[in-house]
């Protein structure tokens, strides 16, 4: 057997007990995936690796994968690029979970009052949080995204504090502390929906780890809890802190972080509580392509049991300011070969989830166009603001305005279609007929977003490539 797996780490320190090895043939495997049969696990890693039976990625396999994807995607969903006008908004910095990808968070303990050094993170009231969804409205966005660090002060509501504040030592027993502790008080998860669920925007929230967060330390249901958050006004839970959900990595890259069968118990309970879902996967790090197509079956088995997720979002490692990088754990991110055959592989694999996304925070703007003739038919949102990948290292900008959509989009060829979060609303768009701008939102009138920001950048995407 050849060394097939392509990732840019030094995956041989970790002798994983799961490496990309199969019986079967990349010929076999191709021609389930152009017939459209359910693939297999080992047919997943044979399209991924380009065949076990060569080294590295085969160029002509490579096309042949791709071909195949980009085929599927026109059955399934036809020919429209979907987007959202949303607005992404990250409450807290604050986390002592530690994960080694992730160079968004800063520990708590610099937020307390009594801390005397410097630290670059923040901290938003539910008041804060309101204003600036409040502004966004005007631009006409009408959904909006909202993922945190785990501030030990966050609770789900007064009740989960009091329950909390019964431990002996809640800090190092349930990573509770008061918010006196602290220099700014991000007060409870239900008071931050009510105050994000404003003037009738999609609220999009809640990953499975915050909902961990949000009940540790009681025995309560993540079905209840999101029970309690849906009527606090969320409306859908994003899926991400899925990462690569199979324990052997997850124990290298997130030993602090909820375990493989408690994330689905998480997605379970969001869905079982009456919200839509998204999924994600965190590739391009330690892990190898056998992991990537495991972790495509844990999903695919979970939207067989509920059919809740509305789209999958192949989320590309950024490495450069990341402990993992740091520590010589990798030597880079995913290659563009990799990117390709993430988004081709989860289109053919995922044959129950209608939606594939081309994150274009991920991949910049000339790669994620390139990708929507991979397998993916949505292309994100215009999100704004981003700290998550800019923290990273990431060089992709943190908004696009429809302008800039319309026009990507049309340049490929490929109709831009409006959608809303749920993908149950759509609204075709003329490119003819510009300027852009949203209106499938309460205050989207169909003005173009971004003209008048106040730093003055106007709606022009960064030149990224
Ligand atoms: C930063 S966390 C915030 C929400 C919450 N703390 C959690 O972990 O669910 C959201 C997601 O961002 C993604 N992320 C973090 N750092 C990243 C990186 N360096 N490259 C790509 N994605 C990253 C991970 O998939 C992570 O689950
Ligand atoms: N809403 C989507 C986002 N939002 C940005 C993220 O919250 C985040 O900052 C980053 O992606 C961290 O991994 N990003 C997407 O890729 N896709 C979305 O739909
Ligand atoms: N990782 C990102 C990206 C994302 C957000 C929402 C999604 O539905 C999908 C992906 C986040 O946690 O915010
Ligand atoms: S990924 Fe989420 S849980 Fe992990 S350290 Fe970052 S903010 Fe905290």
């Amino acid at each position: 057997m050849t060394d097939a797996s392509a990732t840019d780490s030094n995956s041989d320190e970790f002798d994983f007990e799961h490496t990309p090895e199969t019986d079967q043939s990349f010929e076999n495997a191709l021609a389930k995936a152009r017939d459209g049969a359910r693939l297999t696990v080992a047919d997943g890693i044979e399209l991924m690796t380009t065949g076990t039976d060569v080294s590295g990625i085969d160029p002509v396999r490579k096309e042949q994968v791709l071909e195949a994807a980009d085929r599927r995607r026109a059955e399934v969903v036809g020919d429209d690029v979907t987007f959202v006008a949303n607005l992404n908004n990250n409450v807290t910095t604050a986390c002592n979970t530690g994960c080694l990808f992730c160079n968004f968070k800063n520990t708590a303990h610099q937020f307390e009052s009594d801390y005397e050094g410097e630290h670059t993170g923040f901290t938003k009231t539910p008041t804060e949080s309101r204003e600036i969804v409040e502004e966004a409205l005007e631009t006409g966005i009408y959904e909006v995204t909202s993922v945190s660090g785990l501030h030990p002060a966050f609770v789900l509501n007064e009740e989960h504090r009091e329950i909390l504040e019964t431990y002996d030592d809640p800090y190092a027993e349930a990573d509770y502390k008061p918010p006196a502790a602290y220099d700014k008080d991000p007060g409870t998860y239900v008071e931050q929906m009510r105050a994000m669920s404003v003037g009738g925007a999609h609220l999009h929230s809640m990953t499975p780890e915050e909902a961990y967060h949000a009940r540790r330390g009681t025995n309560w249901s993540y079905e209840d809890v999101y029970r309690e958050l849906k009527a606090a006004g969320l409306s859908s839970a994003p899926g991400t802190a899925a990462e690569i959900l199979v324990p052997e990595v997850r124990e290298v890259i997130c030993p602090g972080k909820i375990g493989t069968e408690e994330w689905v118990e998480g997605m379970e309970g969001a869905i079982a509580a009456g919200l839509d879902v998204t999924a994600t996967i965190m590739y391009g790090h330690v892990e190898n392509e056998a992991h990537r197509v495991m972790h495509l079956k844990v999903i695919r088995d979970l939207q067989d049991r509920t059919g809740g997720i509305t789209e999958f979002v192949p989320l590309s490692f950024v490495h450069q300011n990341t402990p993992l990088y740091d520590r010589g754990l990798v030597t880079g991110g995913a290659s563009d070969d990799e990117d390709e055959l993430m988004i081709a592989v989860s289109r053919l694999f995922l044959d129950n989830v209608e939606n594939i996304q081309s994150s274009w925070v991920k991949f910049g703007n000339a790669k994620s166009l390139k990708l929507l003739n991979c397998g993916a038919n949505d292309f994100m949102g215009t999100i704004l603001s981003e700290e998550i990948t800019k923290r990273a290292g990431g060089g992709y900008g943190e908004y696009r305005s429809f302008d800039d959509y319309v026009a990507m989009v049309s340049a490929i060829g490929r109709p831009p279609v409006e959608r809303s979060t749920d993908y149950r609303e759509r609204r075709r768009i003329d490119p003819d007929d510009g300027p852009h701008g949203p209106t499938l939102g309460p205050r989207a009138d169909g003005t173009p977003m971004l003209s008048d920001r106040p730093d003055g950048t106007g709606s022009t995407a960064p030149a990224d490539d």
